[in-house]
């Protein structure tokens, strides 16, 4: 029973799904690689198809011993535990994270900087990173008094859970994709993973923000231009605004994805106040169709959160992503024009 080239079994109505999903795969190494393209081309399992071409890609199956078919048992059961339900928070999101996080690993700056169990530790965390994620974000499952808010006491809630899930599912028949590695090196994997994920909840982002531009200003660079990172807190810092940039990405991509990843994120708001509604609370800010605009929202979002983020990060592996703050002030400028009665753009 080998396993199908890419992993996962392609739909039978598409007569040349194959070479079309090889074509898609051959920009794996590029940003504007079309994920929603993948989603399609793999019948809704682009998780296992993007993981497994990364993992045999940058040869970690061989280095660590993973069993192939391990390896897609696991990813396709972590696939089936995102909700297909949920508007942006499904696999595909989980996929397009992978496949950046990948993108941003392959930086020049950071040519030979991590050792491969950190590499397989930072694309593992970006698989997992939202998994059961149930489309409501942690305020609200605070808010409720959910099962979740108590069993983690309110403590990035919705993090903690796929964390959990993920190790949780590990131990399932032949699912185990770390077992040939030694306790040492599982611990270290585990540690590093939780970090990452962690790092991923916003209660975070302007700690992690304020260590990176320290970090920048006081970055050592190697003669070769590499960055210097001699010990685990400044890797660990470094993988875990990777992973955060990379969640935080869609702003940064061409513009047709930029945009359907918004229509993603407000179909799942807008269904996040709609039920705070139902239930009588405060409907959260960004979360109310009736008063929410969009763009606004998406100028605010990028001025705010995204710009300053993906500008220092920029900065740490200055000039390798210069490509992606273009598309950032690209896409900004879009929404910035779709604002009714909004100043012309400046003249020259
Ligand atoms: C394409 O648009 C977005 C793409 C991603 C995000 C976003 C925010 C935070 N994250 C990181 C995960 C997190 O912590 N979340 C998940 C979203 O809900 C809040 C807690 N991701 C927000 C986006 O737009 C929002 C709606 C209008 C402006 C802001
Ligand atoms: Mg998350
Ligand atoms: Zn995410």
């Amino acid at each position: 029973d080998s396993l199908p080239r890419f992993g996962v079994p392609l739909p039978q109505d598409l007569p040349n799904a194959e070479e079309e999903l090889e074509r898609e795969l051959d920009n794996i190494d590029k940003w504007g690689m079309d994920i929603f393209r993948i989603d399609m081309l793999t019948s809704h399992r682009p998780l296992t198809c993007v993981s497994y071409t990364l993992f045999e890609e940058r040869n970690l199956l061989k280095s660590f011993n993973i069993p192939p078919k391990t390896f897609v048992t696991y990813m396709l059961n972590i696939e089936e535990h995102y909700n297909k339900e949920v508007k942006y928070h499904n696999q595909v999101h989980a996929a397009d994270v992978t496949h950046s996080t990948h993108f941003l690993l392959c930086a020049p700056a950071l040519e030979s900087v991590f050792t491969d169990l950190e590499i397989l530790a930072a694309l593992f965390a970006a698989c997992i990173h939202d998994v059961r994620h149930p489309g409501l974000n942690n305020q609200f499952l605070v808010n409720t008094n959910s099962e979740l808010a108590i069993m983690y006491n309110d403590e990035s809630v919705l993090e903690n859970h796929s964390l959990a899930v993920a190790f949780k599912l590990l131990q399932m028949d032949n699912c185990n994709m770390l077992e040939a590695l030694n306790k040492k090196a599982v611990a270290a994997v585990q540690k590093m993973v939780i970090d990452m994920v962690l790092a991923t909840d916003m209660v975070k982002h302007m700690s992690l923000l304020a260590e990176l531009k320290t970090m920048v200003e006081t970055k050592k660079v190697a003669g070769s231009g590499v960055l210097l990172l001699d010990n685990y807190s400044d890797r660990i810092q470094v993988l875990k605004n990777l992973l955060h940039c990379a969640d935080l990405a869609n702003p940064a991509k061409p513009p047709d994805f930029c945009q359907q990843w918004t229509q993603r994120v407000m179909g799942e708001f807008f269904t996040q106040g709609d039920l705070e509604k139902e239930k009588k609370m405060e409907v959260s800010p960004m979360m109310d169709r009736n008063t929410v605009v969009v763009e606004k929202s998406q100028v605010g979002f990028i001025d705010y959160i995204i710009h300053p983020l993906w500008e220092t990060w920029a900065d740490l592996v200055y000039p390798d992503a210069q490509d992606i703050l273009m598309y950032l002030e690209q896409n900004r400028e879009y929404y910035q024009g779709q604002i009714r009665d909004s100043p012309p753009p400046e003249t020259a």
